[in-house]
Parts: C-alpha cells; structure tokens; sequence
C-alpha cells in the first residue's frame, strides 16, 4: 500500500526555502512544499499545486531529484515522496495555513528542526545529485533503517 506525495524545495544562489508546518502532519518542523497527490492529477501537477497553495509560488520548471520511501513500524502504508526542485520561479513567499516560508543559507539549514532524514539526503538534493532513499521510522524522531543511493535518471522521466 502506497501513497503519493510530493515535496518542492525552491532555491536562490546559497539559500533554499523551507516552510515551518503550522498544522498537520510533520507540524513544528521545518520542510519543503508539498502534501498529497490527488486524484486525477499527476506527480508534477500536484507538485505545482501544493507549493502554490502553501507558499504562493508558481513554477513551471520543477525538476524531479529525489524519490524516498518512508515507512514507519506499525503502519502498512509506505510513504512515496517525490522531491523536486528549482531555481525558477515566480511570486513572492507567502505564509498560508499550513506553511510559514524562510529562505534559509544552505550553511544555516535548521536539521535539528526537520525531519531526520533531511540531514541525510539534503547533501545530495544540494549538490544537485539524484537520489534514492529508504528510512524505516519508529515513532516520527527515530530511523530504524536506510538506504540512500544515488542515481543516474528517476523513473518518471
Ligand atoms: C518521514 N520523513 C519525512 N521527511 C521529509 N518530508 C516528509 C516526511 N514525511 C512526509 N514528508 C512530507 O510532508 C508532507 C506531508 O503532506 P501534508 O502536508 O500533510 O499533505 P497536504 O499538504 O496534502 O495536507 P492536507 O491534508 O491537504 O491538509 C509532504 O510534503 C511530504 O512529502
Ligand atoms: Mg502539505
Ligand atoms: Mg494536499
């Protein structure tokens, strides 16, 4: 049992935008755009959906770098993030009900407020390297097991 979801990490030259989780799940820690694939709409169009919704920002030049799944014990459904990226876009951050947006130097991330696998995976995502993740969690603060490699083309493209 899989469910889809997606999360955009927008960048400027030695900064990337996070938006602090205001409600929901993963609320207090700060995160990318994204949420739930919706019925009837692909990967990227719900991509450019959520990140326009929570955080006013529109782009047409998302570009798919990493793909992870999350599973946590207890729970059957896996977790499918679809990571995409970008330097292009347009509008001006602006908080919604679910995201409070900071640009942040990639110097200054705030991991010890994110999810834990961030650190991890972010490097890459940074270096402009694909990626392919794994983490098991017990609970939301604690990684069981990973894997994360990287790769030359993800599957949707
Ligand atoms: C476990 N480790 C994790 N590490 C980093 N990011 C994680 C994550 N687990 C989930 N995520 C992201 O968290 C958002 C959840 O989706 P979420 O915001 O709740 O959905 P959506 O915006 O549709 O909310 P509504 O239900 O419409 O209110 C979504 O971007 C998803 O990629
Ligand atoms: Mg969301
Ligand atoms: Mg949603």
């Amino acid at each position: 049992m899989k469910k889809l979801l997606t999360l955009v990490l927008i960048t400027r030259p030695n900064q990337v935008l996070l938006g602090m989780k205001k409600r929901g799940f993963g609320q207090g820690r700060w995160n990318g755009f994204g949420g739930k694939v919706e019925k009837g709409e692909t990967i990227l169009e719900a991509a450019k959906r959520e990140l326009f919704e929570e955080s006013s920002l529109k782009s047409d030049d998302l570009k798919e770098i990493g793909l992870i799944d999350f599973e946590f014990v207890g729970d059957p459904q896996i977790l499918e993030v679809h990571v995409f990226t970008t330097s292009k876009f347009e509008g001006e951050p602006t908080e919604s009900s679910e995201m409070r947006p900071q640009w942040f130097n990639v110097k200054d991330i705030p991991f010890d407020t994110m999810w834990p696998d961030d650190h991890l995976w972010f490097p890459l995502f940074l270096s402009g390297t694909k990626f392919k993740g794994y983490f098991l969690f017990e609970g939301h603060d604690k990684i069981l097991k990973q894997t994360l490699d990287k790769v030359d083309s993800l599957p949707d493209e």
